[in-house]
């Protein structure tokens, strides 16, 4: 039985159109040509690419001197990993699908019968902001074996729990300061309606039981349910490094900064040497042991309620690479790009974040801060993609650049060298590790495991590879994009690997079963064909071109009311163009260009978020198109596969997700 800790998940986005720069028709340039609907106003600029709605948790930070603005921007964001495991399993085996092979082609169809109303429950805790508790908490608390405690003052409160002292009532004399007798201890609280406790006990307290204890998480002693409440009870730590930075006037010494770096990397790599990757590293969740104690300086990183396995406890492989450009977890802030974009968490996760969270300490703020609305999330994401590690870094000392070079390159799977990232900060910090701000005995014992010296953290000779330059953008790859759409159930088939001279008789057959082309594109010189019932198209005509876009066909569909509605271009430079009557269209031009000039990155936008249609390919051609109105909230999901995604269809459509557009080219992994 899963133990769920649920939370926020982003609302799902309005498909907004983006209304072209200017459709009006301007002089014709070599490499770009753009051609509009005949007769009909210009369009004017009045959007952009519509945003991920990232809604954010609703907890504030103690002692916070910030505006409200930076207080929402570091909340986090969360769904628990089961519950999106749940998400993506629920229905699947509702679909049956009806298969035949025609030579290399295939095909692939959903019948409306199909449909199983559980399959749209992917959805069903979206948008739901998590409601606080106001149930009095216990006046005293005593869980499983524990000691009875007295509730004294709160430490904090997050999203999902509030953290208070508990006193100890009747102590022994002389009192322990830490372990499970100890005086004071930490009690997290979790209202037992919270959506985190929706099947049990808070996921967290899983993570705890994986991870509590090891180096640089606090320990958990007792745990269990009193009365209303779910109660962990933990080691007292100190301050964050939120409160350590926020309480000397907004900065921190770069010696400081390059001790938490070492730690906290040394502290990441022992989480990930378990399977988990943490999800949420923020200032905020780095706490220094208690003041006073012999922890003072020892760095710890709690909140594991966001924590996903990276590997498979049984298999020991990683686990596999999916795209939901839907599902954001973690702090806006802080956040990978990765993470932005809604790929699956791996541990290069957490080592962007914590690079951030490095530079925040350093310089006290983030290019990013200060991006306000709806669509925050989005231009946050936007900024980060678009600051390289030199602007980034444009005030910090070299190794910090360094760091953040290296962690923005890794792979999704890719083991990251923590050794070497903890040798960059070798020349900041000081050479007495008994004098540093920040103890690093966690790093100073894995990098003797690896074979350095004590004390010093300089890696090998010939071990000084230099760090890539900026290519934030993984490496190249030719993958099939394709975007499923939440749909009521209907006959969706897919062809694809078919050849020009088998197009005609697919189409054909398909209009006779009441299906229109929905989707066009090419792999290969061989079109995939994407038909189903429920385009809501009246007429429909297509055009196979040797060129590029046959520019007169084009306009002569327009004049009989036609819009594009799918379009596609091959590598030997032929075009499918697809016109459809019964849009929602009012408007559209076209817009030819240079394939070279799109972003790669930037597709999974694109393809995410635009209603245009588009072909990428040397060439490639934007169809701009204004609806009649404004397109209603959409569950959609985006998958990147290598091969076309005919395994994962069946799937989607098991949830009632249709193929809303499907586009094959050059993207990155
Ligand atoms: N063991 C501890 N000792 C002292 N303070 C603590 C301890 N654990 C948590 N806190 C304080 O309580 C705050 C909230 O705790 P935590 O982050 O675990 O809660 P959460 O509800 O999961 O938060 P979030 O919304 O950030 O996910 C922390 O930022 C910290 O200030």
């Amino acid at each position: 039985m899963p133990q769920l800790r649920s939370g926020v998940r982003i609302g799902r986005p309005s498909k907004r159109p983006i209304a072209a720069d200017n459709t009006k028709p301007k002089p014709v340039k070599e490499e770009e040509k753009k051609t509009i609907k005949k007769g009909r106003k210009a369009n004017r600029k009045t959007g952009q690419i519509n945003p991920v709605v990232q809604k954010n948790g609703r907890g504030r930070k103690k002692a916070a001197v910030v505006s409200d603005e930076d207080a929402d921007e570091k909340n986090a964001v969360r769904t628990t990993p089961q519950e999106e495991e749940k998400d993506k399993n629920e229905g699947l085996a509702a679909a049956e699908i009806k298969k035949e092979k025609e030579e290399e082609e295939e095909v692939g169809e959903k019948e409306m019968d199909d449909y199983d109303s559980a399959g749209l429950s992917a959805d069903k805790n979206l948008g739901a902001e998590e409601e606080g508790s106001t149930a009095p908490l216990p006046e005293r608390v005593q869980v499983g074996s524990s000691p009875s405690y007295k509730i004294e003052r709160k430490l904090g409160k997050g999203g999902f729990g509030q953290v208070y002292v508990g006193r100890r009532m009747n102590a022994p004399v002389p009192n322990e300061r830490t372990g499970p007798g100890a005086i004071e201890v930490a009690l997290k609280f979790e209202h037992r309606s919270s959506k985190g406790c929706n099947y049990g006990p808070p996921y967290e307290w899983q993570v705890y039981n994986a991870l509590g204890g090891s180096h640089g998480v606090p320990r958990v002693h007792f745990k269990g349910r009193q009365g209303e409440y779910y109660i962990m009870v933990m080691d007292m730590l100190g301050p964050s490094l939120w409160d350590v930075w926020n309480n000397n006037s907004h900065t921190m010494s770069t010696e400081m900064v390059a001790c938490i770096a070492i730690e906290a990397i040394s502290i990441l790599e022992k989480i990930h040497s378990r399977g988990y990757v943490h999800g949420d590293v923020k200032p905020e969740n780095f706490l220094l042991g208690s003041p006073g104690t012999s922890d003072e300086k020892k760095l710890f990183l709690v909140d594991l309620g966001l924590a996903t396995k990276w590997r498979d406890t049984s298999s020991g492989s990683h686990v596999e690479y999916d795209q939901r450009p839907d599902v954001f977890r973690g702090t806006v802030r802080y956040a990978s790009v990765h993470a932005h974009l809604g790929r699956t968490g791996s541990r290069r996760d957490d080592l962007e974040s914590l690079a951030y969270t490095l530079v925040f300490l350093l310089r006290g703020r983030l290019p990013w801060q200060g991006f306000q609305g709806e669509n925050k999330g989005f231009q946050v994401c936007k900024k980060k993609m678009a600051t390289p590690p030199e602007t980034l870094c444009a005030f910090c000392p070299a190794p910090f650049r360094h760091f953040v070079e290296y962690v923005v390159n890794l792979k999704f799977d890719e083991e990251p060298n923590y050794a070497k990232y903890i040798s960059l900060f070798d020349g900041i910090v000081g050479p007495n590790p008994d004098i540093r701000p920040i103890n690093t005995e966690g790093a100073q014992k894995l990098m003797y495991q690896v074979g350095h010296k004590r004390g010093r953290f300089t890696m090998e000779e010939g071990d000084e590879e230099q760090p890539k330059k900026k290519v934030r953008m993984g490496t190249p790859a030719t993958q099939w994009i394709s975007v499923y759409n939440a749909r009521r159930p209907m006959k969706q088939r897919y062809h694809y690997n078919v050849a020009d001279v088998r197009l005609h008789g697919h189409i054909q057959k398909g209009n006779e079963d009441g299906l229109f082309i929905s989707s066009v594109a090419s792999c290969q010189n061989l079109w995939a064909l994407i038909m189903d019932a429920g385009t809501g198209f009246t007429h429909q005509v297509y055009e196979l071109s040797p060129m590029f876009l046959n520019k007169d066909w084009i306009m002569e569909q327009w004049e009989k009311n036609y819009y594009i509605s799918a379009i596609a271009g091959a590598n030997n430079g032929s075009s499918l163009v697809v016109m459809s009557r019964g849009t929602q269209y009012i408007q559209q031009s076209y817009k030819e260009v240079n394939g070279q000039l799109l972003c790669p990155v930037v597709l999974d936008f694109l393809i995410r978020w635009w209603s245009w249609t588009f072909c990428i390919r040397v060439k490639a051609a934007f169809v701009l198109s204004v609806p009649r109105r404004k397109p209603a909230d959409e569950t959609q999901e985006t998958l990147r596969t290598s091969a076309f995604p005919s395994t994962h269809v069946k799937e989607k459509w098991g949830k009632n997700l249709y193929i809303a557009s499907v586009c094959y080219g050059r993207t990155v992994s």
